[in-house]
């Protein structure tokens, strides 16, 4: 039945909400949020990856009431969804990421702030309603900005730190190339000293230069500098993920940036089943990477993923409305999710499993992922 349910006039599914928010912004802006590097086919992929999988629902079954919640970073929260660390919402919206935040509040989900926000963190956590906070970082080279990132997000009441490990060096994003694209000069970066010039991306300053040389120690070392969760945000590889159970971390985020960083990797549910398996249930392991419907949570979390994380459908809320914008993206995807739950038999998150997805082959077979002797009844 349709329950007359009404979104905005305009936008009904967040394919509506791109095409309208993306010409409100400047071109080179959008171009710098929606881009990917080189010819993106990484970016690509990670949409095209969740068409293959296609459902096998189940029925009679009681979905009367359909229970989304679930829980992340130690909260509970409306459904398995959160926002992914983005640069700069102040280049999407004035309220930048107070807008965020609150409409993340308001949904009663979590969310990790970027390195490169445009508010401070301790007002960022303020907004948040007692949602967690986790805070992003781009290891750089200058080891007080580093300390004085984490203890300023741990002062905040930040529960984790997300350590993104697929930034070395940066990727080539030729939209960004051809636009000369750069932040407006009076942008604030408040995780930065003042006298850090962070608005030429490609600025010769060391002490911002990424640390393109993490390694494992750094990573345990982490753990003795903060009392906040260690997570590590772009792991694609099940042996990478392996030494970071080893190491220590609390969970894993798969993610390739969103296609900005090595393009030709693999896409993120595409990496999602090898790392499940290496992770064998120690850490929680996440995923962000081309979400765009619900279906497309329910596809992670049947691939063993907790939790799903948002990049760019965020941005476009947010330029499409600020606050109000980001609630719509986040209400479309919460009732997306919980229609797919139903219509696959699922009351609870818990009932999401590989029996209810196939695959569909390059060859045009289409083969379950589980048969009927496997399947948990
Ligand atoms: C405009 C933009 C800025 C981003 N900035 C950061 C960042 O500062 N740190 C980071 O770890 N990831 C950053 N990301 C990557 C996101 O956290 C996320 O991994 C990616 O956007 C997920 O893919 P999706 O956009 O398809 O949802 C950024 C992504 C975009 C689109
Ligand atoms: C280059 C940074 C400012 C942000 C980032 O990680 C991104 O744009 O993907």
């Amino acid at each position: 039945m349709n329950r007359g349910k009404s979104y905005d006039d305009k936008v009904f599914c967040i394919a509506d909400l791109e095409a309208n928010a993306l010409g409100r912004l400047p071109r080179a802006t959008a171009d710098y949020i929606n881009g990917g590097s080189m010819l993106h086919e990484t970016l690509r992929a990670n949409n095209e990856a969740y068409d293959r999988y296609v459902f096998v629902p189940r029925y009679f079954k009681d979905v009367r009431k359909v229970d989304t919640t679930t829980v992340c970073l130690g909260k509970k929260v409306a459904f398995p969804v959160g926002i992914s660390p983005s640069a700069m919402h102040s280049l999407c919206h004035q309220d930048a990421e107070v807008a965020t935040a609150r409409a993340a509040a308001e949904r009663g989900i979590n969310m990790i702030l970027s390195t490169y926000t445009n508010t401070p963190v301790d007002v960022v956590a303020g907004e948040l309603g007692g949602m967690a906070l986790g805070q992003q970082l781009s290891k750089v080279l200058d080891e007080g900005i580093n300390q004085s990132i984490i203890d300023n997000a741990e002062a905040a009441g930040a529960s984790a730190l997300f350590v993104t490990v697929d930034c070395p060096w940066l990727g080539r994003r030729l939209g960004d190339y051809r636009n000369s694209f750069a932040p407006p000069t009076d942008m604030p970066f408040p995780s930065f000293p003042t006298d850090v010039d962070i608005h030429n991306l490609s600025t010769a300053d060391q002490r911002i230069a990424y640390d393109a040389d993490l390694s494992w120690e750094k990573v345990r070392a982490l753990k003795g500098r903060t009392k906040m969760q260690i997570w590590l945000k772009g792991i694609l590889s099940p042996i990478d993920a392996a030494m970071a159970v080893e190491a220590g971390v609390d969970g894993i985020l798969v993610s390739n940036h969103g296609g900005r960083q090595l393009d030709g990797a693999i896409s993120t549910l595409e990496a999602l089943p090898a790392i499940v398996e290496a992770v064998a249930g120690r850490v929680p392991v996440h995923i962000d990477g081309g979400i765009r419907r619900g279906s497309d949570i329910f596809k992670a979390l049947a691939l063993g993923a907790q939790h799903v994380w948002l990049g760019r459908t965020v941005l476009w809320g947010l330029a499409y409305k600020g606050q109000a914008g980001v609630k719509l993206v986040l209400d479309t995807l919460y009732d997306e999710f919980q229609l797919v739950m139903a219509l696959n038999g699922c009351a609870t998150v818990a009932e999401i499993g590989p029996h209810l997805l196939a695959r569909r082959h390059l060859d045009g077979s289409v083969v379950p992922l589980l048969l009927s002797r496997e399947a948990r009844l």
